[in-house]
């Protein structure tokens, strides 16, 4: 496909995410749709669609309107190459600019690319970094992997990644982390993946569960566990540990058992957690706004309604695993939200409700520091 016609199929999917249809379903009907598209369009198509959600404002007030046509005049405005050579009307590419397309005169600031009902949670939360952040969101998010200590050093890693093409550099914040440099859609099926060398977790994350003690004999509980990553990070770190996963919806833990296997970890997965735990994560359900990089469209479908419903099944997920910690037990409560009302202030109304609990450890990252959005609190009984 031509430059031009990437963009008019951009132009196609933006316009059916707008119309309320998510993203990767747009992409994936595109996807279906083209089957003269190769694997460079279809990662290309991907590329404009999601940089053009996380700049969603800015680019329809660049492009003169919140179209899917919007959005690409404003892509094409900002970052070239003319607007001439891509508004054509030949063969597969968009129709030359109108009039009134080539007459915009965009607003001086730009907008922040914020939600506008979400702008004072943010600021408050955020301080003097709000606008820095909301800024960094508009960025695509670097890829992360975590290196499983008990398979690789990080230099053996590196080195069998580079073998399959993946060139990554190591992290000044964590010697477990790597930063994918280049060939990041490799990954998956690089054989550092598959042979659980490295897995693919964000450096927030990683850094928020390299904070936790940990001890040979443990019982620990993954409690809102999923896919398994918080799991298999501890896991990997003090192995002598007895680590069960649990999740309200079993089928969300189904990749769990392959990348136990994969990383030589050893997770029992609990459908009704039974008995205590010395250190229970809560990695609870959050509007995600630690990770809008990556899931730009969600930055705005949320609502304020959904908000306070995420707010309120926290609290109740709180209260289930504050019975389950064994005397002198640790909760991590977790979220990769960047809101204080998930975070800070969430903690405060638990410790408020739980007074046999107290506060040691509370951290916030932002994309400042490299990683996604990522909030840790440890809480202690007793
Ligand atoms: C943020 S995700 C967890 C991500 C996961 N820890 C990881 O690292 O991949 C939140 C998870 O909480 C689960 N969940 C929602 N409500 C729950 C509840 N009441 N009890 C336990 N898990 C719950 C969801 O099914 C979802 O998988």
């Amino acid at each position: 496909m031509t430059p031009a016609a990437r963009i008019s199929a951009a132009i196609t999917v933006l316009d059916q995410i707008l119309a309320g249809s998510p993203a990767e379903q747009a992409l994936l009907r595109w996807s279906r749709a083209s089957r003269f598209a190769g694997s460079g369009d279809r990662a290309a198509l991907r590329d404009l669609v999601f940089g053009a959600l996380r700049q969603r404002d800015s680019l329809a007030a660049l492009g003169g309107g919140l179209t899917g046509r919007g959005l690409m005049i404003g892509h094409v405005r900002q970052s070239g190459p003319s607007l001439d050579a891509i508004f054509t009307g030949e063969g597969h590419a968009p129709s030359p600019l109108t009039e009134a397309e080539a007459a915009v005169v965009p607003p001086d600031p730009l907008p922040d690319d914020l939600p506008d009902w979400l702008r004072p949670a943010w600021r408050q939360a955020l301080g003097d970094q709000a606008d820095a952040v909301a800024l960094a969101m508009t960025q695509r998010a670097p890829v992360w992997l975590r290196v499983n200590g008990s398979r690789a050093t990080p230099e053996q890693a590196a080195a069998v990644l580079a073998a399959d093409g993946i060139t990554v550099e190591a992290a000044p914040q964590l010697a477990s982390a790597l930063r994918v440099v280049s060939g990041d859609r490799l990954v998956a099926r690089s054989s550092a993946y598959l042979d659980g060398l490295v897995e693919l977790q964000d450096l927030s994350p990683q850094m928020a569960c390299a904070r936790l003690s940990l001890a040979p004999g443990l019982r620990v509980l993954d409690y809102c566990a999923g896919g398994g990553g918080k799991a298999l990070a501890l896991a990997a770190r003090q192995p002598g540990m007895q680590v069960s996963a649990h999740d309200v919806a079993p089928a969300r833990m189904a990749d769990l058992p392959a990348r136990a296997a994969r990383a030589g970890a050893k997770v029992q997965i609990q459908t009704q957690p039974r008995g205590t735990f010395d250190l229970v994560v809560a990695d609870v359900p959050c509007s995600g706004s630690g990770t809008w990089r990556r899931t730009p469209d969600a930055k705005w479908r949320l609502t304020a309604a959904q908000l306070s419903d995420l707010v309120a099944l926290q609290a109740r997920i709180l209260d289930q695993v504050a019975a389950l910690l064994a005397p002198g037990g640790l909760l991590a409560y977790m979220t990769c939200s960047v809101l204080e009302a998930e975070n800070g202030d969430q903690v405060d109304a638990f410790l408020s409700r739980h007074p046999g609990f107290r506060r040691i450890d509370q951290q916030a990252w932002t994309p400042l520091t490299g990683g996604d959005g990522f909030f840790l609190a440890q809480l202690r009984q007793g």
